[in-house]
């Protein structure tokens, strides 16, 4: 089928198996599904967390759980980075790595997670430790690493589409710990101030590669597939952290 142009018109083209290509607004309209449906803005422990249900080793647990996402999260990027074919994609996503680990004048977002582990009563030393790190926050963290390098690299941006959805969670964190959790200190808070510009310019650049790279419906498919997987990344987690924190019953 041709367009005007002559182009052809890749929303109509039936594939095998009566598959079709989704329209780009098709497409990130099921991305944007999984992330409704996902999440881990609803898990059980976000929601006791917001209803202000948590105590001070509760938090303190999910800080120092979290730290080791926290780490790993830049060499998931320099992971993806390796794997990116051409420089004008590594250009895309090498800030991602500095946003994490800083560089001299700018210390960066591991850093400022261990000045929210001082803020809610955890030594950095005990943080950077992992004494309280659980062995399936671990292994939940390390599957998504292991996901970015063996991956193709299309299917590894798309895992990182959950970052369309942290804003939102973000910001109302930050409303919830300030109002429900006055004993944290507010310099603590300045990891996720930085995520609320950070997150929706790394969403922004991998929703556009994801658009332009996925070309078939089997590529539309694995990435939604692969937010899916990391949706279950984050939720594994906050498992992880519920078990070793269990939450009391009303
Ligand atoms: O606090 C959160 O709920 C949350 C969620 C996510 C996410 O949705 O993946 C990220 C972060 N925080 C975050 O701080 C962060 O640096 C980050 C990087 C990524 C990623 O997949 O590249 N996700 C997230």
């Amino acid at each position: 089928m041709l367009e005007q142009g002559g182009a052809v018109s890749q929303e109509k083209i039936l594939y095998k198996k009566g598959e079709r290509l989704w329209t780009k607004e098709e497409f990130t309209e099921r991305l944007k599904e999984v992330g409704h449906s996902f999440y881990h803005d609803k898990h059980p422990f976000h929601t006791a967390m917001h209803q202000g249900k948590l105590s001070r080793e509760q938090i303190r647990g999910w800080v120092a759980n979290r730290y080791y996402y926290q780490k790993s999260v830049p060499i998931k990027d320099a992971a993806i980075l390796s794997n990116l074919p051409s420089r004008e994609l590594r250009r895309e996503w090498i800030g991602r790595i500095i946003d994490h680990d800083g560089t001299q004048a700018e210390e960066g977002g591991i850093e400022a997670w261990l000045q929210l582990g001082e803020a809610v009563g955890l030594s950095r030393e005990e943080v950077v430790r992992e004494d309280r790190v659980v062995p399936s926050v671990r292994f939940s963290v390390d599957a998504y690493v292991h996901f970015a390098r063996t991956k193709p690299w299309i299917e590894a941006v798309a895992s990182s589409l959950t970052e369309l959805f942290s804003p939102d969670l973000i910001s109302k964190r930050i409303k919830v710990l300030e109002r429900l959790y006055p004993w944290i200190d507010s310099a603590g808070m300045d990891y996720f101030q930085n995520r609320l510009t950070q997150a929706p310019q790394d969403s922004d650049i991998a929703l556009k590669l994801v658009l332009i790279y996925c070309q078939t419906p089997e590529d539309q498919r694995r990435a939604v597939e692969a937010l899916r997987f990391k949706c279950d990344v984050l939720w594994a987690q906050l498992d992880a952290i519920e078990k070793a924190y269990p939450l009391k019953s009303d």
